[in-house]
């Protein structure tokens, strides 16, 4: 399989601490893989790097053999923990937005998953609650044909019924022509759509691997591995 993004002996600090030290992690094709750990593990800041938001202190770090940056920014579609629309949009608006600003913004595929979401074009941005806001965000996310997904914290604030909608979206619209990355607490909801998994705890990456030869090997859920580690 292709690997899409190659991270070696990756390290990042805030001020004088070390957030992120030596992560080793290669990311192919058509693979879904779960950043886990605890608040504060690292897993946005991973996530801000690949996007090219943050720059890391040493180790390298490549995006279908680029360093992240302004070659890399139209690969990597980047659902964030913080909602960057405008409240005088409807979701109309929203998708003539992303269309401008992304070549590779697909406005029917994007249409397709607002109707699988329950929403519809006309709706009012500042109207929409919480989830359905997500389920917005998420479908201008995906609406893209980027090579690398990277969804944080995807179900933060939302109910189980919509958290089940995600999942289903996420698992039917992405093309196996990419990758995705997903952080979550919720594993065990998350876990049925992982292919693999990367545990971070104080900066390293723990424990890597194909979930479903983990759950053979440790004879255990993945939820189950994270408590493990963690307590
Ligand atoms: N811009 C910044 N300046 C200084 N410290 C930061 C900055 N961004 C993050 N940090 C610190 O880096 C650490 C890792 O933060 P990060 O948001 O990556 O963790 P996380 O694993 O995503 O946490 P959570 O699960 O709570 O979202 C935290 O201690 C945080 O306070």
């Amino acid at each position: 399989m292709q690997t899409v993004i190659k991270i070696k002996d990756l390290c990042k600090k805030y001020k004088k601490r070390y957030i992120l030290k030596d992560i080793n992690l290669e990311i192919e094709k058509g693979v879904i893989t779960g950043i886990l750990g605890q608040n504060g593990s690292g897993k946005s800041t991973l996530m801000k790097i690949i996007s090219g938001i943050e720059k890391p202190e040493s180790g390298e770090i490549l995006i279908n053999g680029a360093e992240p940056g302004i070659s890399t920014k139209s690969q990597v579609a980047f659902l964030t923990e913080n909602n960057q629309l405008y409240d005088w949009m409807n979701i109309n608006d929203a998708i003539k937005f992303h269309q401008d600003f992304f070549e590779d913004f697909d406005a029917q595929k994007c249409g397709k998953l607002i109707d699988f979401m329950d929403l519809s074009e006309n709706y009012k941005i500042k109207k929409l609650s919480k989830g359905m806001l997500q389920r917005l965000r998420l479908s201008l996310t995906l609406g893209r044909n980027a090579s690398v997904y990277l969804l944080d914290e995807p179900f933060m604030g939302i109910d189980t019924i919509t958290r089940d909608k995600i999942i289903k979206a996420i698992n039917s619209y992405y093309c196996e022509d990419s990758c995705i990355l997903i952080t979550t607490h919720l594993i065990s909801e998350v876990e049925r759509i992982l292919d693999r998994v990367a545990f971070i705890s104080d900066g390293n990456i723990a424990l890597t691997g194909d979930c479903e030869q983990l759950r053979y090997e440790k004879n255990q859920s993945i939820e189950d591995m994270y408590r493990k580690l963690y307590v």
